[in-house]
């Protein structure tokens, strides 16, 4: 049997590597030098690094070995994303002379089918026996809880560490909203396990989990309403950004409610309600499922962190810039420390969190530049600091902006919804942060994450060749123009000089 819904095949094979039935823990041997708990992206990368450099260690989890990106995130949602592309893309390539496109139909359980397929794939990666077989860490299955600064329980057993880490990740944030628990929700946790196409579906929280699922279920041919508290989607993006975004979502048919306060939400025989307000004015969305997604909170229950010494509030356990908890030999990684919830972000920290924990480095945080990507269509990604955030620092911004209107391969594409966009600390080629809107933006942006942490700036994006035709133009035009601005009157005055003594 599978322990995620529905109890399929796939789910079985996934089930079978990353919560095997009758798994045995092992028999720990001694003291180990990292105990890990919770085996999602951080946990699994702290568990095999350690491990690959010889260290006895113990990797422990209670549920899904992956966490959430494997089994009800990143994985699971970026599979369907595809299959909305798809359908997306058949239903509106008339231009393109594709015939048949207003009567393309879709498939909801071959998609979720492959969906499932997929990711049972990708779990062998994750999978408890790599883990024991081919990397010789001892995975415990069970809940962790710490019974000594040292000491961490599971199942029964205890184990004595030298290091520890926490990685035990966060869940959906139940947003005290009235009614919504007895009338029923689905969470990031259970969605991926529908078997059936809500007709109709209210999403509240228009974040990124919210915005990707919309639009995706909303292309696969549910009616879809986004509900926010905030009057923009994706708050904390560049309002050029999702402007773009949110014209897109209307387009294909969602209906947006951003600024409102939701009173409650029922059950009524028909389906359920919820009700809303906004400007004064009352307004009722009927809907079959309602998904949930107003952020996370931290997995910091059950762990006894009192008794090791470990602080922590509502948004995880406290780490100082090295990922040190208030208890020395204790570190953490990932969604239950950081503001910023990626996996690559848990997969960086990680990697610091081994170098400091297992070898006295002193690895900051600080010094990680993040980007992130919200996976709609088009995507928008991001790097850095936006020009509000330079400006509240007192640094002096030059912004210059890209539309891909100006892009041959994005008209070519029939892409041009978007732009590349890049902040300039004044009078510098010093890139501070980037903006991109396009449909692989997540792709894009990864030149200027690059230039950022090698320290190289716009005149060396300018000196790069980028193949012609490639929506990656777009860079390499900012980085042109940006040699346009170093062109100043005098520097022309001279040039012209020195060109009209060739002509003598
Ligand atoms: C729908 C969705 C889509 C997402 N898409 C993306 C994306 O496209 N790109 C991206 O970068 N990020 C994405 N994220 C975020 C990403 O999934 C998380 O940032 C990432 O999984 C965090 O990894 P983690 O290891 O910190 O925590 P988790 O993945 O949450 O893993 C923590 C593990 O610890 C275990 N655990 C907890 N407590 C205990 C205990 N007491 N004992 C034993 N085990 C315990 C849990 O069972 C869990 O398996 C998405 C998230 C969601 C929900
Ligand atoms: N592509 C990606 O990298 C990706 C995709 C999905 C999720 N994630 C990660 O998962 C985490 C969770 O995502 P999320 O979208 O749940 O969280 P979020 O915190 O990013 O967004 C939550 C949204 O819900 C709204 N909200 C909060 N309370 C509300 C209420 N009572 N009523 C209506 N709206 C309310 C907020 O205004 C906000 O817009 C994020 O930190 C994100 O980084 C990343």
């Amino acid at each position: 049997m599978s322990l995620i819904l529905p109890d399929t095949a796939e789910n079985q094979q996934l089930s079978e590597n990353v919560h095997p039935a009758g798994w045995v823990n092992p028999t720990p041997a001694g003291c180990y030098n990292l105990v890990v708990i919770g085996a999602g992206t951080a946990g699994l990368i702290c568990a095999a690094g350690a491990a690959g450099l010889g260290a006895k260690v113990a990797l422990i989890e209670r549920n899904l070995m992956g966490g959430d990106c494997l089994n009800t995130g990143c994985v699971p949602s970026k599979a369907l994303i595809r299959a909305a592309r798809a359908v997306h893309d058949a239903r509106t390539a008339s231009a393109s002379g594709v015939l048949g496109g207003d009567s393309v139909g879709f498939d909801f359980a071959a998609a979720m089918e492959r969906m499932r397929r997929l990711r049972a794939d990708i779990s062998q990666h994750d999978s408890a026996r790599r883990f024991r077989n081919e990397l010789g860490v001892d995975v415990f299955i069970g809940d962790a809880r710490f019974v000594a600064p040292d000491w961490v329980e599971v199942a029964g057993t205890r184990l004595k560490f030298k290091k520890a880490a926490i990685c035990s990740g966060a869940r959906a944030a139940a947003p005290p909203i009235p009614g919504l628990p007895e009338t029923g929700y689905l969470t990031n946790e259970t969605i991926f396990s529908l078997t059936e196409l809500p007709p109709r579906l209210a999403i509240i929280g228009a974040g990124p989990i919210g915005c990707e699922l919309a639009q995706t279920f909303s292309r696969f041919g549910s009616k879809v309403t986004l509900i926010d508290l905030s009057p923009t989607i994706l708050g904390r993006e560049d309002h050029d950004a999702t402007e773009i975004l949110q014209n897109t979502f209307v387009r294909e048919g969602i209906d947006l409610q951003l600024g409102v306060k939701i009173l409650k939400v029922e059950k009524q025989d028909t389906g359920r309600v919820v009700h809303l307000e906004r400007d004064g004015q009352q307004i009722q969305i009927a809907a079959d499922q309602i998904l949930v997604g107003v952020g996370r909170t931290t997995n910091t229950e059950g762990l006894e962190l009192q008794t090791a010494g470990v602080a922590f509030d509502t948004n995880g356990v406290k780490v100082n810039d090295r990922l040190q908890t208030t208890n020395a030999n204790i570190y953490a990684a990932g969604d239950i420390c950081s503001a910023y919830k990626f996996t690559h972000l848990a997969d960086a920290q990680a990697r610091i969190l081994l170098a400091n924990a297992l070898f006295k480095g002193r690895q900051k945080t600080s010094g990680l530049i993040i980007p992130w990507c919200t996976y709609t269509d088009p995507e928008i990604a991001h790097v850095g600091m936006y020009e509000q955030d330079a400006t509240a620092q007192g640094i002096s911004v030059t912004t210059l902006t890209i539309p891909l209107t100006e892009v041959d391969r994005a008209v070519l594409d029939g892409e041009t919804e978007g732009f590349a966009r890049v902040y300039l600390r004044k009078g510098t080629d010093r890139i501070l942060g980037a903006t991109i809107v396009a449909r692989h933006a997540g792709e894009m942006i990864n030149e200027f994450t690059l230039a950022m942490t090698s320290g190289l700036g716009l005149g060396a994006i300018a000196k790069t060749i980028h193949p012609y035709p490639t929506q990656a133009e777009a860079i390499k035009k900012l980085a042109d123009t940006y040699n346009r601005t170093r062109l100043t009157p005098f520097a022309k005055k001279l040039l012209s000089g020195w060109l009209a003594w060739q002509r003598r």
